[in-house]
C-alpha cells in the first residue's frame, strides 16, 4: 500500500482520527498528550482548507474537542455524539442500561489488577493494556455485558467496549460530508482502528480516500503511513500543497 501523495488534501476535506492517529498510544486513557504544535498544525490545516477539517473518534466527543483546542466540528462514541465547531452538542439519550454493565465492569476490575474501567456518556470501556493476561476474561465479560444490555460490542486496541449503537465512523463521514463547506467535495479519513475500516469504506464510497496509520493489515484503506509522527509530517507537508 502507497504512502499518499501530498496532493491528495488538495480541495479535499480532511477527517482525524484521535487516539493512534494524531496522538501516541499511551498506557492509559488519560495519559494521551496534546503538543500545542498539533494544535496549531490543526489550525493551520483548518485555514488552508476552508474549515474543512473535522475529528472522529471514539472518545467522548467533548472530551476531544478540549484536548484538541481548536474549534473544529468532533464527532465522539464511534460515530454517535457530535461536538460541533458552530452549534450546540448533539448527543443521544444514555441507554439506561450502562450503569449496570459499568457496575460488574468495575467488580471485575476490582478482581483483576491493572484493568482499567472507562466510562464515557454512551459506552463503557474495559482496557487490558496493563493487565494483557486479563484479555480473554475481559472480551468474555465485554462480550456478555453488551448482548445481555442490548447494547453494540465494540473492539478496539486492548479494549472491549459495550456502547449505544446507531451509528459508526461510517455514518459519522457521510454526516460531516452533509455539513455546509464539506459537502461536494472528498474525503480523505486517517484511522490506526478497526473502529476506523467503517469510515474509511464510506470516505472511498463519496469519492475520496482511506489512510491507515500503523503496520499493513487487511483493510478498506487504500494509502498507508506507518505512525504518528509520520501522519503530522505528512499533515504538515500537505498544507504547503493545498494553500
Ligand atoms: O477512535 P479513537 O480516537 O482512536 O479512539 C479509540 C479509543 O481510544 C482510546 O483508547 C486507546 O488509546 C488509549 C490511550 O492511548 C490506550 O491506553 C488504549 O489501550 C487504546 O484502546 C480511548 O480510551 C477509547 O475510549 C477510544 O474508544
Amino acid at each position: 500500500m502507497r504512502e499518499p501523495p501530498r496532493a491528495l488534501l488538495r480541495d479535499a476535506s480532511l477527517l482525524l482520527d484521535f487516539d493512534g492517529t494524531l496522538v501516541e498510544i499511551a498506557a492509559t486513557p488519560e495519559a494521551v498528550r496534546v503538543p500545542v504544535e498539533l494544535t496549531q498544525l490543526i489550525g493551520r490545516l483548518h485555514d488552508a482548507l476552508d474549515g474543512r477539517v473535522a475529528l472522529i473518534t471514539g472518545r467522548p466527543a467533548r472530551a476531544v474537542s478540549e484536548l484538541i483546542g481548536y474549534p473544529v466540528h468532533v464527532v465522539g462514541s464511534h460515530g454517535v455524539e457530535f461536538a460541533w465547531a458552530d452549534r450546540p452538542l448533539e448527543v443521544m439519550e444514555r441507554p439506561a442500561a450502562l450503569d449496570e454493565v459499568l457496575a460488574r465492569m468495575r467488580a471485575f476490575a476490582a478482581d483483576h489488577p491493572g484493568v482499567l474501567v472507562e466510562e464515557k456518556p454512551l459506552g463503557a470501556a474495559l482496557h487490558f493494556r496493563n493487565a494483557p493476561a486479563a484479555e480473554a476474561a475481559c472480551l468474555d465479560l465485554a462480550t456478555t455485558l453488551a448482548r445481555e444490555a442490548g447494547l453494540q460490542l465494540q473492539a478496539g486496541k486492548m479494549m472491549s467496549e459495550a456502547r449505544a449503537g446507531g451509528g459508526d465512523k461510517g455514518s459519522a463521514v457521510r454526516r460531516i460530508m452533509a455539513e455546509p463547506g464539506f459537502a461536494g467535495t472528498r474525503p480523505v479519513f486517517l484511522g490506526d482502528d478497526v473502529t476506523d475500516e467503517a469510515g474509511f469504506v464510506a470516505a472511498a464510497a463519496l469519492g475520496g480516500a482511506g489512510i491507515l496509520v500503523g503496520d499493513p493489515r487487511e483493510t478498506a484503506a487504500t494509502h498507508r503511513l506507518p505512525d504518528v509522527a509520520a501522519v503530522r509530517g505528512w499533515l504538515a507537508s500537505s498544507i504547503e500543497v493545498t494553500a
